[in-house]
């Protein structure tokens, strides 16, 4: 058991619009330092599927009570999708710091400002398409959104691109044009800020 004195390392937070390459980039990192970075287990009020267990893929709770954790400002984050009801606890988020690895959260702008308001101090990294043309030919070729739902990311871009460039809310801003060079941007990045 690590001393109780010790300090869990700070969260990650990733945010940029979606198709600037946050999944590419951290695919990498996790890869290259395997068992560094950990991920919160969410709170859902839909069933358990044939082998999910409470506690490891999610925690199963029912509607009542992910209102009442709500009410209690349990979550950083939440939302329904189809009906559930899903949430990022901050309980989640610092358990994984005390187990010793750094926990990351993928989150929008939203999620941003929400953890923002807690004292989980976060380090803040932004991931940005070299342009906004860029940003939609890559998820042209992701092929995996309909034109609807691409027509909302790109909506959603222009101001989560905005926010995100806002002196002061992110610790550093990454351009993924080269991905290998933003890779080692990255790296370098939080090498000045973990022990990895
Ligand atoms: N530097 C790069 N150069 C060219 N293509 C890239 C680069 N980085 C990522 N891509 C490609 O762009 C697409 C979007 O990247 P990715 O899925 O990682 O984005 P994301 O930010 O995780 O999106 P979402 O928020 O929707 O999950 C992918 O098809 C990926 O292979």
């Amino acid at each position: 058991m690590a001393p109780i004195t010790e300090q869990s390392a700070r969260p990650l937070v990733i945010s940029g619009p979606s198709g600037s390459g946050k999944s590419t980039l951290f695919k990498k990192l996790y890869e290259k330092y395997p068992g560094k970075f950990g991920f919160s287990i969410s709170h859902t009020t839909r069933q358990p599927r044939e082998g999910e267990k409470d506690g490891v893929s999610y925690y199963f709770v029912t509607r009542e009570e992910f209102l009442k954790l709500i009410d209690e400002n349990a979550f950083i984050e939440h939302a329904e999708f189809s009906g559930n009801m899903y949430g990022t606890s901050l309980k989640a988020v610092r358990s994984v710091g005390s187990s010793g690895k750094i926990c990351v959260l993928d989150i929008d702008q939203q999620g941003v400002r929400s953890v923002k308001k807690t004292d989980l101090n976060p380090i803040f990294v932004f991931i940005k398409p070299p342009s906004l043309e860029i940003l939609e030919k890559r998820l042209r070729d992701r092929n995996t959104e309909t034109e609807e739902s691409l027509q909302k990311r790109l909506g959603a871009a222009k101001a989560e691109l905005e926010y995100g460039e806002t002196p002061g809310v992110h610790d550093i801003i990454i351009v993924n044009d080269d991905l290998e060079k933003a890779f080692a941007n990255l790296e370098e990045f939080l090498k000045s800020k973990y022990d990895l």
